[in-house]
């Protein structure tokens, strides 16, 4: 039997009442919030409360002695009268107060003698970088409350998209063992003595002088090979978690400490994967849709965003950017076939490069940005099959259309999705699911080869050491040794999407505690 909940039901806020602003028309309402402006006249003031509900705020008219004690950032309760605005007025209806209890006092106590300081975000233009010097008060922000709204909705549609699907949802490790993407960006674990305690070391314990653990742990790359252990039994499995890269570089796409939403799947077929993908990000994006912030994020002012050339047409940009994204089929195209065609652009002049195309290096920004725009022109493009020298250890072999293995054998069952400006936002791969192939790849990449994993060689129980004293990656290896099945997956850089789709040039805006190199606040 079902429990009723004893958590009340949404009151109203404020995006409810400015939806129907006819319904309240003469009743008597109470709204809470925080105080974005407030305009002090002779006879009136007039306050913009907004809640985190809505980007928008709805104004409230108050006489001279309501308005003692208020400013910027102080939380109240207004009761009063909801009715008709004289006609000039931006909003059909504003709230006629006839009473105010402050909640939280903010700003105006500053100019009094108290400690508290004037609220810094005020209602003028302030540039993205000092916003992120205030990460902690720019979730107050209209824009900032937006992006959160925006950020717990994809995640409820993605967990209800993989639900409805049988997938399960899975809460793999942050702290591992091993280095997924062998790209040594990993943020080493210590758990250094306290400094009372490191001055008398003699005291510590052998584990506090060591570290916590016994070797070197590190913050997690990549939840893949933890997720290819469950999936092993699920056949389908996903999880939404933090993933850290000790990645110096300062762009736009980049920031240390993000969040990845991967899946692996029991699959014979890289093509499985893609079209997971190429399912989940329109259904998401289709029920995005449906939610009145949307709009909110199409209009929202966001400073700087809104402020260049581009501003006036960024509705149009960003809604064609939705479109494009619920358009399938995208194009799927092989890394020689992209390699080739930036050659010949470079060869007829159609683009320059900072960079040669190569085989081997690698598609640069740059590269990709061409890419996505000459394959895909405004829709995503999945670029498939890279040489194996430049990718991980633990992808299988491309097979070819007839599904046979490449002969050549250089290049991996694996693609990477790009999105038009964005570029990289999904990597996925088939995975060597066969213990000798594995421990061969394991060799070609420098990693210490699982025991007894060589080719030709079996292995028998009484070989296997203790996890704790064989190498960071035969539990891996186990995956195969004890049995294993053709599966695959990807990794999807979450801020990244929303970044796409909220229209926010510098992921560092959309991640509410961004950390880079250099920076960690708060
Ligand atoms: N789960 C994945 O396939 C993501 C992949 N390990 C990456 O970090 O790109």
């Amino acid at each position: 039997m079902r429990r009723l909940s004893a958590f009340p039901p949404a009151s109203a806020n404020v995006a409810t009442i400015l939806a129907t602003p006819s319904q309240r028309d003469g009743h008597a309402i109470t709204v809470e919030g925080s105080i974005r402006t407030i305009r002090n006249q002779k006879q009136r003031s007039f306050v913009e409360l907004g809640d985190g509900s809505t980007a928008y705020t709805l104004q409230a008219v108050l006489d001279p002695q309501l308005a003692e004690g208020l400013g910027t950032g102080t939380s109240v309760a207004i009761t009063g009268t909801w009715q008709a605005a004289p006609p000039q007025k931006e909003q059909p209806y504003e709230l006629k107060a006839k009473a105010v209890k402050i909640i939280g006092a903010a700003d105006a106590e500053a100019l009094t003698n108290s400690i508290m300081q004037k609220y810094p975000i005020q209602k003028k233009y302030h540039s993205a970088e000092y916003l992120r010097t205030l990460p902690h008060l720019r979730l107050r922000t209209p824009v900032n409350a937006l992006l959160a709204r925006l950020r717990s909705e994809c995640d409820y549609h993605l967990a209800s998209y993989f639900r409805e699907r049988d997938f399960v949802r899975v809460q793999p490790p942050i702290i591992t063992s091993s280095d997924c993407e062998g790209a040594g960006e990993v943020f080493t674990v210590s758990s250094k003595p306290s400094s009372a305690r490191a001055k008398d070391e003699v005291e510590a314990t052998d584990s506090e002088k060591d570290g916590f653990f016994k070797d070197p742990k590190f913050l997690t790359v990549s939840s893949q090979l933890h997720l290819e252990a469950f999936v092993h039994e699920h056949q389908k499995v996903w999880t939404l978690s933090p993933t850290f890269r000790a990645e110096k570089s300062d762009t736009p796409r980049h920031v240390a400490e993000f969040w990845m939403l991967e899946a692996e799947i029991r699959t014979e077929s890289l093509k499985d994967v893609m079209n997971l993908i190429e399912d989940m990000i329109p259904d998401l994006v289709g029920k995005l849709q449906d939610a009145g912030f949307m709009e909110e994020i199409l209009y929202a002012n966001r400073g700087a965003e809104s402020a260049n050339a581009e501003g006036a047409q960024f509705p149009e940009l960003l809604r064609n950017r939705w479109q494009r994204l619920m358009q399938t089929p995208w194009p799927r195209i092989t890394y020689g076939t992209a390699v080739k065609r930036l050659h010949e652009a470079l060869d007829s002049k159609e683009a320059k490069f900072m960079y040669e195309p190569s085989w081997t290096t690698g598609l640069q920004l740059e590269h990709e940005k061409f890419i996505a725009t000459a394959f895909g022109q405004g829709s995503p493009v999945f670029v498939t099959d890279y040489p194996r020298q430049i990718k991980p250890f633990y992808m299988l072999p491309s097979t070819l259309e007839n599904g046979v293995e490449n002969p050549q054998n250089n290049t991996v069952a694996c693609f990477d999705l790009l999105l038009p400006e964005l570029c990289e936002v999904v990597g996925g791969s088939m995975r060597e699911h066969r213990l000798q192939q594995l421990s061969q790849s394991m060799h070609h990449h420098g990693l210490n080869v699982p025991a007894a994993g060589v080719l030709g060689q079996t292995i028998t129980n009484s070989e296997v050491l203790p996890s704790s004293e064989r190498g960071n990656l035969e539990w891996y290896a186990d995956l195969r040794r004890y049995g294993s099945v053709p599966h695959g997956g990807f990794g999807l850089g979450f801020d990244r999407l929303l970044a796409y789709l909220s229209g926010t040039s510098n992921i560092k805006d959309v991640v509410p505690w961004p950390r880079y190199h250099g920076r960690c606040d708060c």
